[in-house]
Formats: C-alpha cells, structure tokens, sequence
C-alpha cells in the first residue's frame, strides 16, 4: 500500500504573513544597525529646521531610535531665528557679519536665555516623552567648551563682532558619563571664555555659531558622523542660481569651493571640513525639513543631502 502523500499544489511555499513587508524594512537596516553600533552620531539641528511641531517630533523620534539602536547620539542646536524673534520682542536689532551675529553684552544675555532656557528645554521635553533619556546642558557646563574672542573677516579685514567665540579647546569627559549612562546629552552652543580680561555684564561667556560646536564636538568625541540638518536639500552647487545639489565631495573638493560659498552654509562647510580632517568618517547636510531625514540617511541606501568624505589618504570612509 502506498503512502497518502498531500497534493504539491496545496503546500504553500512559504507561508506569508500580512506584516513581511514590515520585517523586510527591518532587516534591509541590518547592515546599518550592524556597521554604526556603539558608534556617535553628533547631530546638529538648525533654527531653520525646527519649524513645525510635528518636524521637530520626527526628529525627536530618529534621534530616540538611533539610541535604541545601539548608536551613540549627541544633539548640538542652534537657534538663530529664535534670538532673533526674542531680540525684536525687546527692541533689539540682529545684525550679522559674515554670518556671525554681532553680539554686545546685552545680546549676549538673550542668545544664553533663548538657546538654553527656551531651545534646549523644547528638545530635551520632546526627546524624554521616549523615557529619561535626554539631558541638556551648554559648553559652559563641566568645562565642555571652552573658547577666545573671534573677528569676523569682512572684505579681508578683522571685525570685531562682540562676544563671539571660537573653539579653543573642548573636554568630553561630562559627554561621554552621559552616553556610557545611555542618555542623550543635548548642547547649547555657548562656551566659556577662556580670555583673561572678561567681567562684567555678559562676561565669561561666547556666543558660538552652532555648526562650529557641532563640528568641534564631533572632532573631539571621535565621531563617527557629523549630521547637520538645515533647510536646504544640501550643498546647491550653484547657489541661488540652481537647485543643483553636490551629492558628494572630498575634503580637498570642498576646500576649494569654501571661498566662492555664501554665509549661512560657510560655517556648516568650514565644520564638515574640520571634521573630516580630524578623524570624523563622514560630515553631512541633510534637509530637516524632510521627516525622519536621519533615519532615511542613516538607514537606507538612498542618502539624501550632501556628504563630505576624507580625502583617500585620510582613509577610506563608511558608506
Ligand atoms: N551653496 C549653498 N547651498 C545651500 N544653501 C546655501 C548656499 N549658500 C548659502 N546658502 C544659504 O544657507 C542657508 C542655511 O544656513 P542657515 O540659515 O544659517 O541655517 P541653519 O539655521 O540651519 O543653521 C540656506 O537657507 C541658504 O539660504
Ligand atoms: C555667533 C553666532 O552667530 N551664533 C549664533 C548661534 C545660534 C546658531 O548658530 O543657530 P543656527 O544654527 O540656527 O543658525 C546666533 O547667535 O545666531
């Protein structure tokens, strides 16, 4: 007697469930999750980006995930808009010199109360609706950064510009405590001075542009990336000519073209440039205007925005 054996036809070849596609997106990051675990991400979120609340909860989220996911994040930010709309509720005019705001004593106090007290406080709330992760504190905190008094260079001279800073130095100790503690440490980019002379009203500290502390920060933690989100697709080639986007270019590249750029991307160039050469694998500018632009650069093959690379003899770079 033979034995009843069940039609091919009826055995399914495998069995699917509704959710597969689901697992496929998941597994497709395997490889990410995989080459960027336990590494740091600084991220540096622009004034410009955070212009809805539901951007700013995307972005949140990314930043949470990333965590989750084993990487390291640090979150740098800005805030230019946001000293501006506070220093005109006061009477107070912005002005700005090759990029830089102008910052008396006065102004100084504003841009301290806004990026640490007003900025700060909104991404650390976002960031801890995922659980007790996200502290926030300023380069002044446990000596984080440090920094000298910086010109402006207008038409090829120096400028004085107030209480505007430069990275002079940067310690990472209180940084790393938090992430070994899996926190998310957010920074507000305002240093210490490290000038002899300072007192008084607005003394002691320096209003540094946050694409520089980004950078330096990124620099000094031996990051893996440098993710800087503004509200522009990337890098246009020919600005404000064409909506052309430089995909990708080498530190040597972008060297070149850092003279012929306009303000406002020239410290996010200058600081992708200092990255590279200094040990970061890859510096990027993304579009926060697009949601979850940090997970879809990070996870996917289809990397958005700008990305500056080492040159060869700096080593080869991460995808
Ligand atoms: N080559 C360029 N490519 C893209 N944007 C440029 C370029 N040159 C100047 N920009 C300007 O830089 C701006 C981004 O810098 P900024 O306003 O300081 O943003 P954020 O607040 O994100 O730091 C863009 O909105 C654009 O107006
Ligand atoms: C010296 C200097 O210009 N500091 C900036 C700091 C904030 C910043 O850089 O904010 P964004 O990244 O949003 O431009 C400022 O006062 O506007």
């Amino acid at each position: 007697m033979s034995t009843p054996t069940t039609p091919a036809a009826s055995v399914p070849a495998a069995r699917k469930h509704t959710a597969l596609p689901k697992a496929r997106t998941l597994i497709e990051a395997l490889p990410w999750l995989t080459r960027h675990n336990g590494r740091t991400v600084v991220i540096k979120f622009g004034g410009n980006a955070m212009v809805d609340e539901e951007l700013k909860a995307a972005f949140a989220q990314d930043v949470v995930f990333l965590r989750q996911a084993g990487l390291r994040p640090v979150v740098v930010h800005g805030g230019g808009p946001q000293i501006s709309a506070q220093l005109e509720k006061l009477g107070l005019e912005s002005e700005f010199k090759a990029g830089l705001r102008v910052t008396t004593p006065e102004t100084m106090d504003v841009v301290r109360m806004v990026l640490a007290g007003q900025v700060q406080r909104e991404l650390v709330n976002l960031l801890n609706q995922h659980g007790p992760l996200a502290v926030g504190m300023t380069g002044e905190d446990a000596h984080i950064m440090a920094a000298t008094k910086r010109y402006a260079t207008v038409d090829g001279h120096p400028v004085d510009i107030g209480r505007v800073g430069d990275i002079a130095s940067i310690e990472t100790g209180a940084i790393q405590a938090l992430l070994d503690d899996g926190r998310i440490p957010v920074i507000s980019s305002i240093a210490r001075s490290t000038d002899d002379e300072d007192g008084g009203p607005g003394g002691g500290v320096y209003n540094v542009n946050a694409d520089t502390a980004a950078a330096a920060l990124a620099a000094a933690l031996g990051a893996e990336t440098l993710m800087v989100l503004t509200d522009v697709e990337g890098l246009y080639a020919d600005w404000p000519n064409s909506d052309e986007v430089v995909s990708e270019l080498t530190a040597a590249e972008l060297e070149e073209l850092l003279p012929g750029l306009a303000s406002g991307m020239v410290p996010k160039m200058e600081g992708c440039l200092h990255a590279v050469r200094n040990g970061v694998r890859t510096a990027r500018v993304l579009d926060g205007r697009v949601q979850h632009s940090i997970l879809l650069e990070i996870f996917t093959d289809e990397g958005i925005g700008t990305m500056v690379v080492p040159d060869k003899r700096e080593g080869k770079p991460t995808p």
